[in-house]
């Protein structure tokens, strides 16, 4: 949930913080410059005034990046008892001694490290924050006359440096001028804050006084978490402008909100001749929106067509797309992830390879039970393992003394360099583990020998999971401390024991009634599989590829061919879901030594609610 921080230059406007909901009360003299510090005096009254009800933070002010200077000041900040102290990186040399200087401190304090849009940010640093065990790190602008955060950080940078920020442990936070229709368009993002101060003011500007009336328009929008014991206090028709809508009204109607003749160079097409370059795309949107009022007055009540350009943008700059179709798809399973969306046109047109225009329109709608983006069954062949009553767990599983994580190593690593690493890390995960090797060059193997010698499909799920056997063969191989497991009593055996377990499928998956003999099962299904039966608390996935993001869904990951075409009704329910690729291999022994899984976590699917039993 992403939480609301605002900018106050003491008690006064902490006391109108506060009345409005905010989340976090910031500390800073907005006259001071773009982290202007108040007095310590000012925020040990402030600290004593709110009394615990909500977190504080306060800024250094706008120091220069000398590491002795940082040190002195933030040290005397923390000493007032902020909860947060945030320390401006301007751009220069010594920052990453600056990071190293205040790692004593942030032993004891949380440091959150402000990097500024505006002043080319040095995102290199992110991993210094990590290692000198910052607390977070966040995004705002310096200068406050120059534009807005996404005036200078563009809505498809954002995901990559919430997704690393957040791989790195780090809290992260997005602040700069940020004004209400920017709300809508930065929580699909998922930052853990958003930080205002200008938006507060109202007709003032940022260096007047907060008003209750405007902090209110945009705690509105930030959707505000129940208070804990109580009911949340937030009008849920109110949390559709950012498709917060559990349950519309239903006697009003739709809008249809559209986006025509969008332009972009994108990189897209299966000929050769359309690789290692960009070529002109138009996209026509229109998106059928559940109206939450008949009388909308404010971004509270509408659906910004911002949304549909920046999830365009998003998509459209992860890299080279194959196909039309692929991109449309995407683009109308970003759309849909709305749930005030019930129907999406989307038509991708190439501009540039003839006189005309060439390309595809589909239409897609949302399935009708629940209102959620509804993950049935992904298109097995046999009956979807989620339409099939789950078996009780066995006794040995049920009185096991760890619940592990599942972790799958992909065994297109099988050649690559971090391959080494990734096994290392696993193998010295304090972190209770059970690794599934995927199938890789070997289950390439069969299919290539399916497409010669013509056999079932049947015979190939079999020789698939054996291909997963080789590949673990080859993981045992490289470290003691794993251990092979065959059965669920030998998995459990080997984690009691503080091994890590490499399951070799072949017993268990080729008996099991509900894992259909398909190619839409591949390791990932029956990783998610062995999660189920172990009651596993989370499942991450090693992938050879780095093309996804926080933002992305179960979803659109299918549609991305990241995760095969059965694993979303193969993930049961209440299981955490990580993804991490290649760039994730350098931090994950630090990561799993410390009991934390790396890589990014991904949203659970909206799945309409389960039959009992
Ligand atoms: O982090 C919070 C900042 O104080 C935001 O201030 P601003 O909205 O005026 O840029």
């Amino acid at each position: 949930m992403t939480r609301m921080l605002a900018s106050v230059t003491g008690v006064d406007e902490a006391e109108i913080a506060l009345s409005g909901g905010v989340d976090i009360v910031d500390l800073k003299e907005p006259k001071a410059g773009a982290l202007g510090a108040v007095s310590t005096q000012t925020i040990r009254r402030t600290i004593s005034f709110i009394a615990g009800r909500a977190p504080v933070s306060a800024v250094c002010g706008d120091l220069p990046m000398e590491p002795e200077t940082i040190r002195a000041k933030a040290e005397e900040i923390a000493a007032t008892g902020v909860d947060y102290v945030k320390i401006g990186f301007f751009p220069s040399a010594n920052a990453a001694a600056c990071a190293a200087a205040l790692e004593p401190l942030a032993a004891r304090t949380k440091l959150i490290a402000v990097l500024f849009a505006d002043l080319a940010p040095d995102f290199e640093l992110l991993p210094n924050f990590a290692k000198h065990r910052f607390y977070g790190a966040m995004v705002d602008t310096a200068n406050k006359a120059n534009g807005r955060l996404l005036d200078h950080l563009p809505p498809e940078r954002i995901p990559g440096f919430i997704d690393r920020t957040k791989s790195l442990g780090l809290m992260v936070g997005l602040s700069g001028s940020l004004e209400a229709p920017d709300i809508p368009r930065l929580l699909p993002f998922a930052p853990d804050f958003l930080g205002f101060r200008g938006a507060l003011c109202g007709h003032s500007g940022r260096v007047g006084s907060i008003s209750a009336e405007a902090l209110s328009q945009i705690r509105e929008l930030v959707p505000e978490e129940s208070r804990a014991g109580g009911a949340s206090s937030v009008d849920y028709r109110l949390l559709a402008a950012r498709g917060y809508s559990p349950g519309t009204d239903p006697t009003l109607g739709t809008d249809k909100i559209f986006v025509r003749d969008f332009v972009l160079p994108v990189q897209i097409g299966a000929y050769s001749f359309e690789h290692g370059h960009s070529q002109k795309v138009r996209f026509d949107v229109t998106a059928d929106v559940l109206q939450v009022t008949d009388h909308p007055e404010d971004m509270r009540h509408v659906f910004s067509y911002d949304i549909i350009m920046d999830g365009i943008r998003t998509i459209v700059a992860r890299g080279h797309i194959q196909l039309s179709e692929a991109l449309a798809e995407q683009v109308a399973t970003y759309i849909l992830e709305n749930p005030r969306v019930v129907r999406v046109t989307v038509r991708v047109e190439k501009l540039e390879l003839g006189p005309g225009g060439v390309g595809v329109e589909i239409e897609r709608k949302r399935q009708a039970a629940g209102r959620g983006v509804a993950s049935g069954p992904a298109g097995g062949k046999e009956q979807s393992a989620a339409s099939q009553p789950r078996q009780e767990r066995p006794e040995v599983v049920r009185r096991a003394a760890v619940k592990p994580a599942v972790v799958k190593l992909g065994g297109s690593t099988v050649h690559a360099a971090e391959m080494e690493s990734w096994i290392a890390a696993l193998a010295g995960s304090k972190l209770p583990i059970v690794i599934v090797p995927g199938g890789g060059l070997f289950a390439d193997q069969v299919r290539e020998m399916q497409f010669r010698m013509d056999f079932s499909d049947t015979a190939a799920h079999a020789m698939a999971i054996l291909a997963m056997e080789q590949f673990g063969q080859i993981i045992l191989d490289r470290d003691e401390r794993l251990a092979p497991a065959r059965s669920l009593e030998e998995t459990v055996r080997a984690l009691d024991e503080g091994k890590v377990p490499v399951w070799l499928p072949s017993s268990l998956a080729l008996a099991a009634p509900d894992i259909p003999a398909s190619w839409d099962i591949t390791s990932d299904s029956l990783a998610a599989w062995l999660a189920g039966k172990l009651g596993a608390n989370a499942l991450l996935l090693i992938k050879q590829t780095g093309a996804f993001l926080g933002s992305d869904t179960i979803d659109s990951l299918t549609v991305k061919g990241i995760v095969d075409a059965g694993f979303a009704a193969m993930l049961p329910d209440g299981v955490d879901f990580h993804l991490a690729g290649p760039k994730d291999a350098a931090e994950a022994g630090a990561l799993l030594a410390s009991s934390n899984l790396p890589g990014i976590a991904i949203a659970a699917p909206i799945r309409p609610a389960r039959k009992a039993g």
